[in-house]
């Protein structure tokens, strides 16, 4: 995060009036958001210069101009400066925090500190309107909303990897909430059908948004738990999940993971354990994505984490368990190659990409061609495809 900052951050000068918001708030003003309402811990009151006159005694001036400050509640118009709480510790509506912060820009109140923690009804909308944010990047909210969708690049790749040609049947096993979805289908001129199966059923309606939006027909979305989304009962007979076997001609598992590589990260909340539970969950789904692929269907599996155990250990077991894969060139391969430790083969790594999220260009390579530093200014992220004979 420190090189980041070096590189991109701007200099931003810090004010005496200070606002608390929780970590993935803070997280989401880097990426380019204002600070949702929702999303302020803590307001403290806020510090309003006050001149006074008042008489000196025992100088040779009768008066003297005495500057002086005066704690207020946050109104709106307020020009504060944003924090966010990196250790999760600040008190809700508290009026001062001492802990561990991390300064993401100045921005202008739209809400009463009494709206947010004095009331009944749930605060909601923009709460700070972000005008000097740290990180510059701008907000891309309403711009040609039936358009285009912002994907970060390695999301992007993952689309043209897949391949997907028009008419074919595509599965996104994993679709919530939805961006890859609408790429693939955006690819394919929108002829065929893509199946978006998503287990939280809340998530669900993302993708439906997102296709409807971009006029996406062949977008058909289903909430379901894609571990069990393949059927040899001869007796099925629904539009929907589950499937037959070698239903499929593409399919993207695009894997819940521990998502080390997102950027930019302030706060790791995760666990060891929680980290290790992707593992078993990625083979489930890994299982089922190759039941549904039919013989000469591509599966391409990605994730937007940088452990060897999610990434190049999942390929070797998927290339030891399901002989009738094989590793296959990407296209296009921007990102580097796959991280030896796995027990791949040097050919083998080749074929994979792999994004890293660590920042070593210095400022002198910033000219160098986008290919020449792809894999080097991106979330960390990891994409393989293979081929079933
Ligand atoms: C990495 S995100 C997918 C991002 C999505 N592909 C995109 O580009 O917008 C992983 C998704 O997997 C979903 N998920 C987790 N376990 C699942 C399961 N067993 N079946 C279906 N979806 C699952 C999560 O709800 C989450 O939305």
């Amino acid at each position: 995060m420190t090189s980041l900052f070096s590189r991109v951050v701007r200099a931003v000068k810090q004010l005496s009036s200070e606002v608390v918001v929780g970590a993935q708030c803070g997280s989401a003003v880097l990426r380019g958001a204002h600070v949702f309402t929702p999303g302020i811990i803590a307001s403290p009151k806020c510090k309003s210069p006050v001149v006074q006159s008042m008489l000196l005694y025992n100088t040779r001036s009768a008066c003297d101009v005495f500057l002086f400050f005066l704690r207020a509640d946050m109104k709106t118009g307020d020009v504060v400066s944003v924090f966010s709480d990196l250790e999760g510790k600040c008190t809700r509506g508290a009026t001062s925090f001492q802990g561990k912060t991390a300064f993401v820009g100045n921005g202008v109140s739209e809400v009463e500190r009494s709206s947010i923690f004095c009331s009944d009804k749930p605060a909601k909308g923009v709460g700070i309107r972000m005008v000097e944010p740290l990180y510059w990047s701008p907000s891309f909210d309403g711009v040609l909303p039936n358009l285009a969708f912002l994907q970060n690049l390695p999301s992007v790749v993952v689309g043209h990897v897949l391949g997907p040609r028009p008419g074919e049947r595509i599965l996104d096993m994993c679709a919530a909430p939805g961006g890859k979805t609408c790429h693939i289908a955006a690819i394919m001129g929108d002829q065929g059908e893509v199946v978006a199966l998503d287990r939280i059923r809340n998530k669900i309606d993302r993708i439906r948004q997102n296709a409807q939006m971009l006029h996406l027909r062949s977008v058909k979305v289903y909430c379901f738990n894609s571990t069990q989304a393949v059927s040899s009962d001869p007796a099925l007979q629904t539009e929907g999940p589950p499937f037959p076997p070698e239903s499929f001609d593409r399919v993207l598992l695009d894997a819940p993971c521990s998502g080390l590589g997102q950027r930019p990260n302030m706060a790791c909340t995760w666990s060891l354990k929680e980290i290790c539970s992707y593992q078993p969950l990625q083979r489930n789904l890994f299982h089922a994505a190759v039941r549904l692929l039919k013989k000469g269907g591509v599966l391409v599996y990605s994730t937007c984490t940088v452990t060897l155990a999610e990434n190049e250990e999942q390929v070797a077991w998927a290339l030891k368990t399901f002989p009738c894969l094989t590793l296959q060139p990407q296209e296009p391969h921007i990102g580097g190659e796959g991280m030896p430790g796995a027990g791949l083969a040097p050919e083998q790594l080749r074929l994979l990409q792999r994004f890293s999220p660590e920042l070593t260009w210095d400022q002198t390579q910033t000219t160098a061609p986008l290919h020449c530093r792809a894999d080097k200014d991106t979330i960390g992220f990891f994409i393989a495809k293979f081929l079933k004979n």
